[in-house]
Order: C-alpha cells, then sequence, then structure tokens
C-alpha cells in the first residue's frame, strides 16, 4: 500500500513548475480540522494516514503555521523507513513572524537526533528578537526573515527557498490560518491533496471554510480504508 500510494501521488502530482506547492490536510464531513479549542483530532485512519507519510516521502519540505506546532508540536518527518530513510527526510519549515518557536520543539530535537533535517522558521522582516534568532540558530535552526507584515501569502517565499534550498515540491500542512489564507490567495497553491475522513465535527470545530476559494479541477480522487482522498490542481 505504501509504495502503492506513493506512485499513485508521484502520477498525478506531475509538475513542470520550477518549485511546486501544495496544500495538504485532512478534514471531516463538515469542513472541519480540528475539534473545539483547537483539540487536535485524528481525523486520518492508518490508510490515509500511510498516504500523508508518503507525500512527505516524495516532498522536499513540510510548512506548518506556529499555531500548529504551539498546539501540536508535530515531528514532521516521514515516518516510512522503506519509503524515507531517517537521513534522508524533508526539511520542517515553520512560518513563525515574532519567532515563537520553542527551542524544545520536537523539529528541533529530531534534527539533534539525527531523524530530521535542520529546521528553517520563515519570520518577519520588520520585527525580530536578536536573542531569540541567535538562540534557535544556535541549536541548528535557519532563520530566513522574509514575512511581510501584511500577513498576505505571496509565491515569491517559495521561489526563494527553492533557489536557496534547491526544493522542487513543498507540501504544507496546516493548520486553520495557514489553510485559510492560502485558499483565499491566488496562484500560490498549485495541488490539494484533502483527506476527508467520515465524521462530523459541528459548529464548534476548527472550520477551514473561507470566504474566497480557488476554481478547482479534479485529478484523481481513491479510497484508502475509510476516508477519502482527492487530489485537484487549482486552475
Ligand atoms: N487536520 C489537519 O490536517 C491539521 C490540523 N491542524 C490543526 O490546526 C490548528 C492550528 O491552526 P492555527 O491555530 O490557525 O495555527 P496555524 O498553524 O495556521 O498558524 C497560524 C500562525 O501562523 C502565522 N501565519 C499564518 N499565515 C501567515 C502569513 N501569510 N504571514 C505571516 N504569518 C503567517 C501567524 O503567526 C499565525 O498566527 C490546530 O488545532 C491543529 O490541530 C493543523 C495541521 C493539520
Ligand atoms: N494527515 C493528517 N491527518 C490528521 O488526522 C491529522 N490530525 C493531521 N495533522 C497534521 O499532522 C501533524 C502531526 O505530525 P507528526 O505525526 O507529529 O509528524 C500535525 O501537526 C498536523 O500538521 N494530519
Amino acid at each position: 500500500m505504501n509504495v502503492e500510494s506513493k506512485e499513485w501521488l508521484e502520477r498525478n502530482l506531475q509538475s513542470n513548475k520550477s518549485v511546486q506547492i501544495i496544500l495538504t490536510y485532512a478534514q471531516s464531513i463538515d469542513g472541519c480540522i480540528a475539534g473545539r479549542d483547537k483539540q487536535q483530532l485524528l481525523l486520518s485512519g492508518k490508510q490515509s494516514m500511510e498516504m500523508t507519510h508518503a507525500l512527505r516521502s516524495i516532498s522536499d519540505a513540510i510548512v506548518v503555521g506556529i499555531g500548529t506546532v504551539l498546539n501540536e508540536d508535530p515531528g514532521l518527518n516521514a515516518r516510512i523507513p522503506t519509503l524515507a530513510p531517517l537521513n534522508d527526510q524533508p526539511t520542517p519549515i515553520i512560518i513563525d513572524p515574532h519567532l515563537r518557536t520553542p527551542l524544545t520543539a520536537k523539529v528541533i530535537s529530531n534534527y539533534t537526533k539525527g531523524v530530521g533535517k535542520a529546521p528553517i522558521v520563515l519570520t518577519s522582516v520588520e520585527r525580530c528578537n536578536e536573542d531569540k534568532r541567535q538562540a534557535l540558530e544556535g541549536a541548528g535552526v535557519r532563520v530566513e526573515q522574509i514575512l511581510q507584515g501584511d500577513g498576505q501569502w505571496r509565491r515569491e517565499y517559495f521561489t526563494h527557498l527553492s533557489h536557496v534550498y534547491s526544493f522542487k515540491r513543498v507540501m504544507i500542512e496546516g493548520g486553520a490560518t495557514v489553510i485559510k489564507g492560502l485558499l483565499s490567495s491566488d496562484g500560490v497553491v498549485d495541488e490539494l491533496v484533502v483527506t476527508v475522513s467520515p465524521v462530523l465535527i459541528g459548529s464548534a470545530g476548527l472550520s477551514i471554510i473561507s470566504d474566497k476559494v480557488p476554481s478547482l479541477r479534479h485529478k484523481d480522487s481513491r479510497v484508502f480504508g475509510k476516508d477519502v482522498v482527492f487530489i485537484a490542481s487549482t486552475q
């Protein structure tokens, strides 16, 4: 199944862009990615979670917002040894305008332990706490001061990273603020890989429904255990 997932993803995610930007997340049928008070939910079943790890294994970098790091402390490595050896992992990237990434973050300790690449933190061009920056850099983090202060998404953030770090495929995993911002920004995301889990969360859940959304072109969809995974490109 792991190798099959990887082949399915690679077949449907072919790209001739200099850097390909894939937005991916798991949601309930009613468009929620977490529960009340941002409680983390295990929406993906075993098979679709393996698909997500297969996607991680074919990506050069995995992006999350600082809200997700503070809420969940994700590892962001591809944990299918046959697909992604621990010395060949995607680079974790944190969107962190105010340098709130804790020095104890799992993405940093993964790097220290040799089971993850050195993380990159994207921070604001406007404000930067020099002490925090130095502490992060001392722990091996690469700090890139490129975020504009307006909270808008720009494709240039990723073309810059592609030039500096040779990333060809970047997957963005969330959380809600990041997903909604990207869905309402023109020309940043190329593809969506969305896992839909057969549950309803209700109005207390954390929704990713946005006011402005792109048109999508369906590429393929497939059942993974109880879940359905959709791949679509933006037009
Ligand atoms: N089901 C799923 O697939 C996933 C669910 N989640 C859920 O998402 C929730 C966390 O979401 P949020 O709190 O919204 O945090 P988030 O991870 O979206 O981070 C939000 C922060 O990122 C920064 N940011 C976002 N866009 C920016 C931009 N364009 N420019 C500069 N800075 C920017 C800001 O500091 C903002 O406060 C958690 O409950 C987590 O469980 C997170 C990832 C995946
Ligand atoms: N694919 C997927 N399905 C779910 O049900 C989820 N809750 C998530 N969450 C994302 O995965 C991150 C955890 O990563 P690690 O296992 O710690 O590496 C979490 O932070 C979300 O980005 N994803």
